[in-house]
Protein backbone atom coordinates (compact mmCIF):
# COMPACT_ATOMS: atom_id res chain seq x y z
CA UNK A 1 0.00 0.00 0.00
CA UNK A 2 1.64 3.45 -0.97
CA UNK A 3 0.26 6.25 1.63
CA UNK A 4 -2.21 9.03 0.00
CA UNK A 5 0.06 12.14 -0.93
CA UNK A 6 -2.84 14.52 -0.65
CA UNK A 7 -3.72 13.34 2.88
CA UNK A 8 -3.61 15.54 6.17
CA UNK A 9 -0.79 14.50 8.99
CA UNK A 10 -3.00 13.49 11.70
CA UNK A 11 -1.46 16.22 13.98
CA UNK A 12 -2.72 18.88 11.35
CA UNK A 13 -5.38 21.10 13.18
CA UNK A 14 -8.93 21.36 11.22
CA UNK A 15 -8.98 24.77 9.90
CA UNK A 16 -12.63 26.04 8.44
CA UNK A 17 -12.76 27.15 4.59
CA UNK A 18 -14.90 27.77 1.83
CA UNK A 19 -16.90 30.89 3.52
CA UNK A 20 -17.46 34.55 2.95
CA UNK A 21 -18.53 36.78 5.49
CA UNK A 22 -20.47 39.99 5.41
CA UNK A 23 -19.75 42.51 8.20
CA UNK A 24 -22.87 45.49 9.02
CA UNK A 25 -20.62 47.50 10.78
CA UNK A 26 -22.45 51.25 12.05
CA UNK A 27 -20.86 53.93 14.71
CA UNK A 28 -21.82 52.54 17.85
CA UNK A 29 -23.04 52.72 21.38
CA UNK A 30 -22.92 53.20 24.84
CA UNK A 31 -23.75 49.80 26.75
CA UNK A 32 -26.08 51.74 29.17
CA UNK A 33 -26.87 54.98 30.32
CA UNK A 34 -24.98 55.70 33.10
CA UNK A 35 -22.18 57.94 33.90
CA UNK A 36 -19.62 55.08 33.57
CA UNK A 37 -20.57 53.95 29.98
CA UNK A 38 -21.59 56.95 28.59
CA UNK A 39 -17.83 58.21 29.52
CA UNK A 40 -16.38 54.19 28.37
CA UNK A 41 -18.07 55.40 25.02
CA UNK A 42 -17.40 58.76 24.77
CA UNK A 43 -13.86 58.13 25.33
CA UNK A 44 -13.32 55.92 22.85
CA UNK A 45 -15.38 58.18 20.09
CA UNK A 46 -13.39 61.26 20.71
CA UNK A 47 -9.83 59.55 20.90
CA UNK A 48 -10.29 58.49 17.41
CA UNK A 49 -7.92 60.61 14.88
CA UNK A 50 -10.49 60.77 12.31
CA UNK A 51 -13.59 62.10 14.49
CA UNK A 52 -11.06 64.95 15.89
CA UNK A 53 -8.57 65.67 13.92
CA UNK A 54 -6.89 68.34 16.22
CA UNK A 55 -3.16 67.73 17.54
CA UNK A 56 -3.34 65.54 20.69
CA UNK A 57 -1.26 67.99 22.81
CA UNK A 58 -4.91 71.24 21.90
CA UNK A 59 -7.41 68.28 22.81
CA UNK A 60 -6.54 66.05 25.23
CA UNK A 61 -6.13 68.69 28.09
CA UNK A 62 -10.09 70.02 26.37
CA UNK A 63 -11.11 66.42 26.38
CA UNK A 64 -9.98 64.50 29.92
CA UNK A 65 -10.38 68.03 31.57
CA UNK A 66 -13.55 69.07 30.25
CA UNK A 67 -15.61 67.29 27.83
CA UNK A 68 -15.39 63.65 29.78
CA UNK A 69 -15.84 65.19 33.10
CA UNK A 70 -19.75 67.04 31.73
CA UNK A 71 -20.96 65.25 28.41
CA UNK A 72 -21.30 61.75 29.98
CA UNK A 73 -24.32 63.16 32.31
CA UNK A 74 -25.60 65.46 29.99
CA UNK A 75 -25.45 62.68 26.88
CA UNK A 76 -26.74 59.96 29.13
CA UNK A 77 -29.81 61.67 30.06
CA UNK A 78 -30.61 62.23 26.43
CA UNK A 79 -29.80 58.34 25.76
CA UNK A 80 -32.08 57.92 28.57
CA UNK A 81 -35.23 59.45 26.61
CA UNK A 82 -34.69 57.24 23.45
CA UNK A 83 -33.84 54.16 24.98
CA UNK A 84 -35.31 50.89 24.42
CA UNK A 85 -36.61 49.80 27.48
CA UNK A 86 -37.45 46.23 26.08
CA UNK A 87 -34.16 45.19 25.15
CA UNK A 88 -32.59 47.41 27.53
CA UNK A 89 -30.18 48.91 24.66
CA UNK A 90 -30.04 51.76 21.97
CA UNK A 91 -32.02 51.45 18.89
CA UNK A 92 -28.74 51.98 16.81
CA UNK A 93 -27.95 48.36 18.69
CA UNK A 94 -31.54 46.84 18.11
CA UNK A 95 -31.88 48.15 14.43
CA UNK A 96 -28.16 46.92 13.03
CA UNK A 97 -28.59 43.55 15.45
CA UNK A 98 -31.99 43.50 13.04
CA UNK A 99 -30.63 44.11 9.62
CA UNK A 100 -27.38 41.72 10.26
CA UNK A 101 -30.39 38.91 11.03
CA UNK A 102 -32.77 39.79 8.32
CA UNK A 103 -29.58 40.06 5.37
CA UNK A 104 -29.13 36.50 6.86
CA UNK A 105 -32.44 35.52 5.74
CA UNK A 106 -32.83 37.50 2.42
CA UNK A 107 -29.28 36.33 1.42
CA UNK A 108 -30.50 32.35 2.54
CA UNK A 109 -29.46 31.13 -1.78
CA UNK A 110 -26.19 31.92 -0.98
CA UNK A 111 -25.24 29.06 2.23
CA UNK A 112 -21.64 29.41 1.83
CA UNK A 113 -21.91 33.67 3.45
CA UNK A 114 -22.25 34.26 7.08
CA UNK A 115 -23.46 37.64 8.34
CA UNK A 116 -22.50 39.37 11.24
CA UNK A 117 -22.63 43.09 12.63
CA UNK A 118 -20.27 44.85 14.61
CA UNK A 119 -19.84 48.80 16.61
CA UNK A 120 -16.83 51.43 15.46
CA UNK A 121 -17.08 51.96 19.13
CA UNK A 122 -18.27 49.46 21.89
CA UNK A 123 -19.07 46.26 21.51
CA UNK A 124 -19.67 44.12 19.84
CA UNK A 125 -16.03 45.27 18.32
CA UNK A 126 -15.14 45.16 14.69
CA UNK A 127 -11.71 43.19 15.81
CA UNK A 128 -13.62 40.24 17.66
CA UNK A 129 -16.43 39.99 14.95
CA UNK A 130 -13.67 39.42 12.01
CA UNK A 131 -12.53 37.04 14.04
CA UNK A 132 -15.43 34.87 14.58
CA UNK A 133 -15.93 34.89 10.89
CA UNK A 134 -12.91 34.12 9.99
CA UNK A 135 -12.93 31.00 12.69
CA UNK A 136 -15.58 29.54 10.73
CA UNK A 137 -14.15 29.66 7.83
CA UNK A 138 -14.61 32.84 5.90
CA UNK A 139 -11.50 33.42 3.82
CA UNK A 140 -13.30 36.51 2.30
CA UNK A 141 -15.42 39.35 4.52
CA UNK A 142 -17.48 41.90 2.42
CA UNK A 143 -16.95 45.29 5.13
CA UNK A 144 -20.28 46.84 5.01
CA UNK A 145 -20.05 50.74 6.73
CA UNK A 146 -23.25 51.65 7.46
CA UNK A 147 -23.19 54.95 5.58
CA UNK A 148 -24.94 56.00 2.33
CA UNK A 149 -22.07 58.93 2.34
CA UNK A 150 -18.64 58.00 2.97
CA UNK A 151 -16.54 60.61 5.38
CA UNK A 152 -13.51 59.93 6.98
CA UNK A 153 -15.09 60.27 10.27
CA UNK A 154 -17.18 57.32 9.47
CA UNK A 155 -16.55 55.11 6.98
CA UNK A 156 -12.51 55.08 6.79
CA UNK A 157 -12.41 54.97 10.39
CA UNK A 158 -14.67 51.84 10.15
CA UNK A 159 -12.19 50.61 7.37
CA UNK A 160 -8.87 51.54 9.96
CA UNK A 161 -10.29 49.64 12.59
CA UNK A 162 -10.57 46.74 10.62
CA UNK A 163 -7.12 46.89 9.08
CA UNK A 164 -5.53 47.07 12.61
CA UNK A 165 -7.07 44.11 13.30
CA UNK A 166 -5.97 42.43 10.03
CA UNK A 167 -2.16 44.02 11.06
CA UNK A 168 -2.38 41.34 13.90
CA UNK A 169 -3.72 38.28 11.71
CA UNK A 170 -1.15 35.61 10.57
CA UNK A 171 -3.27 34.27 8.11
CA UNK A 172 -5.96 37.67 6.83
CA UNK A 173 -8.79 37.36 5.49
CA UNK A 174 -9.39 38.50 2.06
CA UNK A 175 -11.02 41.87 2.15
CA UNK A 176 -13.75 44.35 0.32
CA UNK A 177 -14.63 47.69 1.60
CA UNK A 178 -18.52 48.61 0.34
CA UNK A 179 -18.13 52.53 -0.87
CA UNK A 180 -20.68 55.10 -0.37
CA UNK A 181 -24.21 54.46 -2.13
CA UNK A 182 -25.45 57.83 -1.65
CA UNK A 183 -26.54 57.71 -5.26
CA UNK A 184 -27.98 54.53 -5.62
CA UNK A 185 -31.58 54.48 -7.50
CA UNK A 186 -32.78 51.57 -4.84
CA UNK A 187 -32.02 53.81 -2.04
CA UNK A 188 -33.18 57.48 -3.45
CA UNK A 189 -36.60 55.28 -3.92
CA UNK A 190 -36.39 53.98 -0.61
CA UNK A 191 -36.31 57.22 0.92
CA UNK A 192 -39.27 58.46 -1.43
CA UNK A 193 -41.47 55.62 -0.30
CA UNK A 194 -40.58 56.56 3.12
CA UNK A 195 -41.70 60.30 3.13
CA UNK A 196 -44.82 59.70 0.65
CA UNK A 197 -45.67 56.65 3.18
CA UNK A 198 -45.03 58.61 6.33
CA UNK A 199 -46.65 61.96 5.01
CA UNK A 200 -49.92 59.82 3.65
CA UNK A 201 -50.44 59.42 7.22
CA UNK A 202 -51.10 62.98 8.09
CA UNK A 203 -53.96 64.51 8.21
CA UNK A 204 -51.72 68.39 6.96
CA UNK A 205 -49.05 69.05 4.42
CA UNK A 206 -45.62 70.29 5.17
CA UNK A 207 -44.57 73.46 3.33
CA UNK A 208 -40.78 72.18 3.67
CA UNK A 209 -38.94 69.31 4.20
CA UNK A 210 -35.56 69.22 5.19
CA UNK A 211 -32.79 66.59 4.49
CA UNK A 212 -30.36 66.74 7.71
CA UNK A 213 -27.29 65.10 7.57
CA UNK A 214 -24.87 65.07 10.48
CA UNK A 215 -22.29 67.72 9.74
CA UNK A 216 -18.65 67.46 9.73
CA UNK A 217 -15.89 70.12 10.52
CA UNK A 218 -16.32 72.67 7.45
CA UNK A 219 -12.23 72.26 7.88
CA UNK A 220 -12.14 68.76 7.02
CA UNK A 221 -14.18 69.49 3.89
CA UNK A 222 -11.96 72.06 2.67
CA UNK A 223 -8.89 69.50 3.29
CA UNK A 224 -10.98 66.97 0.47
CA UNK A 225 -13.75 64.53 2.70
CA UNK A 226 -16.16 64.39 -0.23
CA UNK A 227 -19.06 63.62 2.30
CA UNK A 228 -20.78 67.21 1.88
CA UNK A 229 -21.20 66.73 -2.25
CA UNK A 230 -22.53 63.30 -1.38
CA UNK A 231 -24.96 64.90 0.77
CA UNK A 232 -26.14 67.20 -1.42
CA UNK A 233 -26.47 65.00 -4.98
CA UNK A 234 -28.53 62.53 -2.36
CA UNK A 235 -30.49 65.48 -0.65
CA UNK A 236 -30.97 66.45 -5.10
CA UNK A 237 -31.48 62.85 -6.31
CA UNK A 238 -34.85 62.82 -3.80
CA UNK A 239 -35.98 65.74 -4.29
CA UNK A 240 -36.35 65.23 -8.15
CA UNK A 241 -37.68 61.88 -7.13
CA UNK A 242 -39.95 63.65 -4.80
CA UNK A 243 -41.23 66.02 -7.16
CA UNK A 244 -40.54 69.32 -5.11
CA UNK A 245 -39.38 72.49 -5.88
CA UNK A 246 -36.35 74.17 -3.95
CA UNK A 247 -38.40 76.32 -2.38
CA UNK A 248 -40.38 72.81 -1.28
CA UNK A 249 -36.98 70.79 -0.12
CA UNK A 250 -33.62 71.81 1.48
CA UNK A 251 -30.65 69.84 2.80
CA UNK A 252 -29.17 70.85 6.34
CA UNK A 253 -26.30 69.46 8.60
CA UNK A 254 -27.05 68.81 12.07
CA UNK A 255 -24.82 67.44 15.71
CA UNK A 256 -22.20 70.25 15.62
CA UNK A 257 -19.63 69.90 18.00
CA UNK A 258 -17.52 72.20 19.33
CA UNK A 259 -16.55 75.81 18.16
CA UNK A 260 -15.61 75.39 14.85
CA UNK A 261 -17.38 76.22 11.74
CA UNK A 262 -19.42 72.89 10.52
CA UNK A 263 -21.28 72.13 7.22
CA UNK A 264 -23.66 74.66 6.86
CA UNK A 265 -27.23 75.23 6.54
CA UNK A 266 -27.61 74.14 10.15
CA UNK A 267 -30.40 72.18 11.16
CA UNK A 268 -30.89 73.88 14.51
CA UNK A 269 -30.85 77.29 13.47
CA UNK A 270 -32.98 76.50 9.90
CA UNK A 271 -35.92 75.45 11.86
CA UNK A 272 -35.86 77.90 14.59
CA UNK A 273 -35.67 80.45 11.46
CA UNK A 274 -38.49 78.75 9.62
CA UNK A 275 -41.09 78.81 12.58
CA UNK A 276 -39.49 82.60 13.35
CA UNK A 277 -40.52 83.75 9.50
CA UNK A 278 -43.85 82.35 9.88
CA UNK A 279 -43.59 78.54 8.50
CA UNK A 280 -45.89 76.63 10.02
CA UNK A 281 -45.88 73.26 8.82
CA UNK A 282 -42.48 70.92 8.43
CA UNK A 283 -41.56 67.63 7.94
CA UNK A 284 -37.33 66.10 8.73
CA UNK A 285 -36.12 63.15 7.50
CA UNK A 286 -32.31 61.85 8.17
CA UNK A 287 -31.33 60.33 5.10
CA UNK A 288 -28.02 59.60 5.94
CA UNK A 289 -28.78 57.61 8.92
CA UNK A 290 -29.03 53.59 8.21
CA UNK A 291 -30.64 53.39 11.58
CA UNK A 292 -32.95 56.34 14.53
CA UNK A 293 -30.30 57.08 17.01
CA UNK A 294 -29.53 59.87 19.68
CA UNK A 295 -29.08 61.78 16.60
CA UNK A 296 -32.38 61.73 15.08
CA UNK A 297 -34.92 60.60 17.91
CA UNK A 298 -33.59 62.80 20.79
CA UNK A 299 -32.23 65.96 18.03
CA UNK A 300 -34.61 66.02 16.10
CA UNK A 301 -37.86 64.31 16.96
CA UNK A 302 -37.25 66.11 20.18
CA UNK A 303 -35.05 68.73 20.04
CA UNK A 304 -35.69 70.70 16.90
CA UNK A 305 -39.39 69.82 17.50
CA UNK A 306 -39.57 71.83 20.37
CA UNK A 307 -37.46 74.59 18.91
CA UNK A 308 -39.47 75.07 16.36
CA UNK A 309 -43.00 74.77 18.44
CA UNK A 310 -41.73 77.30 20.77
CA UNK A 311 -40.79 79.68 18.06
CA UNK A 312 -44.60 80.00 16.98
CA UNK A 313 -44.89 76.76 14.48
CA UNK A 314 -47.33 74.54 14.48
CA UNK A 315 -46.81 71.34 12.93
CA UNK A 316 -43.60 69.10 12.91
CA UNK A 317 -42.93 65.87 11.96
CA UNK A 318 -39.86 63.29 11.98
CA UNK A 319 -39.75 60.45 9.33
CA UNK A 320 -38.00 57.54 10.62
CA UNK A 321 -35.25 56.19 9.28
CA UNK A 322 -35.43 52.99 6.91
CA UNK A 323 -34.29 50.72 10.02
CA UNK A 324 -35.16 47.47 9.76
CA UNK A 325 -37.76 48.06 6.87
CA UNK A 326 -38.64 45.91 3.86
CA UNK A 327 -37.58 48.70 1.62
CA UNK A 328 -34.75 49.62 4.19
CA UNK A 329 -33.53 45.96 3.63
CA UNK A 330 -33.85 46.11 -0.02
CA UNK A 331 -31.18 48.20 -0.30
CA UNK A 332 -28.75 46.89 2.25
CA UNK A 333 -29.10 43.72 0.18
CA UNK A 334 -28.49 45.27 -3.05
CA UNK A 335 -25.19 46.83 -2.12
CA UNK A 336 -24.48 43.48 -0.46
CA UNK A 337 -24.79 41.27 -3.47
CA UNK A 338 -23.46 43.83 -5.80
CA UNK A 339 -20.03 43.67 -3.67
CA UNK A 340 -20.31 40.05 -3.27
CA UNK A 341 -20.31 39.17 -7.12
CA UNK A 342 -17.26 37.39 -8.51
CA UNK A 343 -16.98 35.94 -4.67
CA UNK A 344 -20.12 33.60 -4.58
C1 LIG B 1 -16.12 66.14 15.82
C2 LIG B 1 -16.98 65.28 16.20
C3 LIG B 1 -17.86 64.46 15.36
C4 LIG B 1 -17.83 64.22 13.96
C5 LIG B 1 -16.88 64.75 12.92
C6 LIG B 1 -18.92 63.33 13.70
C7 LIG B 1 -19.28 62.86 12.43
C8 LIG B 1 -20.32 61.97 12.18
N1 LIG B 1 -21.09 61.27 13.08
C9 LIG B 1 -22.04 60.52 12.43
C10 LIG B 1 -23.01 59.70 12.99
C11 LIG B 1 -23.35 59.65 14.35
N2 LIG B 1 -22.82 60.42 15.37
C12 LIG B 1 -23.41 60.08 16.55
C13 LIG B 1 -23.15 60.63 17.79
C14 LIG B 1 -22.11 61.52 18.05
N3 LIG B 1 -21.31 62.19 17.15
C15 LIG B 1 -20.35 62.93 17.82
C16 LIG B 1 -19.32 63.70 17.27
C17 LIG B 1 -18.96 63.72 15.90
N4 LIG B 1 -19.56 63.05 14.88
C18 LIG B 1 -20.58 62.72 19.23
C19 LIG B 1 -19.75 63.34 20.33
C20 LIG B 1 -21.65 61.85 19.37
C21 LIG B 1 -22.20 61.26 20.66
C22 LIG B 1 -23.33 61.97 21.17
C23 LIG B 1 -22.91 63.30 21.69
O1 LIG B 1 -22.04 63.36 22.55
O2 LIG B 1 -23.43 64.28 21.17
C24 LIG B 1 -24.40 59.05 16.31
C25 LIG B 1 -25.37 58.46 17.32
C26 LIG B 1 -24.86 57.27 18.07
C27 LIG B 1 -25.92 56.65 18.96
O3 LIG B 1 -25.58 55.77 19.76
O4 LIG B 1 -27.10 56.96 18.91
C28 LIG B 1 -24.35 58.77 14.94
C29 LIG B 1 -25.15 57.72 14.20
C30 LIG B 1 -21.84 60.76 11.04
C31 LIG B 1 -22.70 60.11 9.94
C32 LIG B 1 -20.77 61.64 10.88
C33 LIG B 1 -20.14 62.22 9.69
C34 LIG B 1 -20.53 62.12 8.50
FE1 LIG C 1 -21.40 62.00 15.10
FE1 LIG D 1 -18.86 69.33 -4.72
Amino acid sequence: MTANPTALPSDHPSVKSGKVGVLLINLGTPDGTDYTSMRRYLREFLTDRRVIEWSRWKWYPILFGIVLNTRPQKVGKAYETIWNKDKNESYLRTYTRNQSDLMAERLHDLPNVRVDWAMRYGQPSIGDRIQALKDEGCERIVLFPLYPQYAAATTATVNDKAFEKLAKMRWQPAIRTVPQYHDDDTYIEALANSVNRHLSTLDWKPEKILASFHGIPMSYFKLGDPYYCFCQKTGRLLREKLGLSEEQFMVTFQSRFGPEEWLQPYTDKTVEELAKNGTKRIAVLNPGFVSDCLETLEEIAEQAAESFHHNGGEKFTHIPCLNDSEDGMKVLEKVVRRELLGWV
